[in-house]
C-alpha cells in the first residue's frame, strides 16, 4: 500500500492526505478561537492542496499543442468533471477545489441531518446532465455517521453516475465504516481519521460543526 493510506477494517482503501501542509492548516482549523473569516480561508486552502491526490489517478489523453515556436503534444482531462458539494458545508470545500478545476460542472445537493435521529434530510438537488464517464467528486468537509455521504452518492448513482469519489477533510471511524459498506467501490479521501463520534453525533476531537463555523449561524 502506498504511503498515506489506510486499510479501513472492512474492504477498501481510504486515502489519507498527509501533506505537511494540509496538516498545519487543519489544525489551525480545529482551534476553536479560528475567527470565521480565517476558517472560511483555511478551508478553501486545504481544499486546493488536496485536489492533487484526489485527482491522481484521473484519465488524460494526448492532444496537439502549437508552441509560439512550433508543434508539440501535451494532454488535457479526458473526462468531464463534476464538483458535488454538500450543501451547506460543502461550500466551504467548493472554491478550493473550483480554483484548481476550473471547467468541472457543479452538482449541488442540499442535506441537513436531523439532529435527534442524525438522518439526512433531502431539501435540494441541482445538477448538470451526468454521463456515465464524468468523474464526480462529491464534497464535504465532515464525514461523521456517513449518512450524509451515503445518500449523496445513492442520488448520484441514481442519476447516472459511474465514477464517484468523495472528499472530505475530517473523518470519524463509524463514518468510514458506514459509508464503505454502502460503498465499496468509492474511494474515500480525507484530512483525517478522528478517534469517533459523541453521543450528539459530532466527530471528536474534530473541529465543532462546520456550517455553523463556516456561515455564522452557531
Ligand atoms: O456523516 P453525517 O452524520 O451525515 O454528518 C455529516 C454532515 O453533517 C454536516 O452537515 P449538516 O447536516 O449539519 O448541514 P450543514 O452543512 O447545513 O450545517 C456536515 O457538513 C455533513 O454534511
Ligand atoms: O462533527 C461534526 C459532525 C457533523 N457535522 C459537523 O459539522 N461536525
Ligand atoms: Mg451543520
Amino acid at each position: 500500500m502506498p504511503p498515506g493510506t489506510v486499510r479501513a477494517w472492512v474492504v477498501s482503501v481510504v486515502h489519507v492526505v498527509q501533506h505537511p501542509l494540509v496538516q498545519a492548516e487543519l489544525t489551525g482549523l480545529r482551534c476553536r478561537n479560528c475567527p470565521g473569516p480565517e476558517f472560511r480561508q483555511r478551508l478553501r486552502r486545504i481544499a486546493s492542496l488536496m485536489v492533487p491526490a484526489v485527482t491522481a489517478d484521473f484519465e488524460t489523453k494526448v492532444v496537439p499543442c502549437e508552441t509560439p515556436l512550433e508543434m508539440t503534444s501535451g494532454v488535457e482531462m479526458t473526462r468531464r468533471i463534476i464538483l458535488t458539494p454538500i450543501l451547506r458545508a460543502g461550500l466551504g470545500f467548493l472554491d478550493g477545489f473550483f480554483d484548481l478545476l476550473p471547467n468541472a460542472a457543479i452538482a449541488h445537493i442540499g442535506l441537513a441531518r436531523n439532529e435527534e435521529t442524525l438522518q439526512p434530510e433531502p431539501y435540494y438537488l441541482k445538477t448538470p446532465p451526468i454521463l456515465a464517464d464524468s468523474e464526480v467528486i462529491v464534497i464535504d468537509p465532515m464525514l461523521a455517521t456517513g449518512g450524509s455521504a451515503v445518500e449523496a452518492v445513492k442520488r448520484l448513482v441514481e442519476l447516472g453516475a459511474t465514477h464517484i469519489r468523495y472528499a472530505c477533510l475530517v473523518a470519524a471511524p463509524e463514518g468510514i465504516a458506514t459509508f464503505e459498506a454502502a460503498w465499496p467501490d468509492v474511494p474515500v479521501f480525507t484530512a483525517a481519521i478522528d478517534r469517533g463520534l459523541n453521543d450528539r453525533g459530532y466527530i471528536l476531537p474534530g473541529l465543532g460543526d462546520a456550517g455553523d463555523r463556516l456561515f455564522g449561524t452557531a
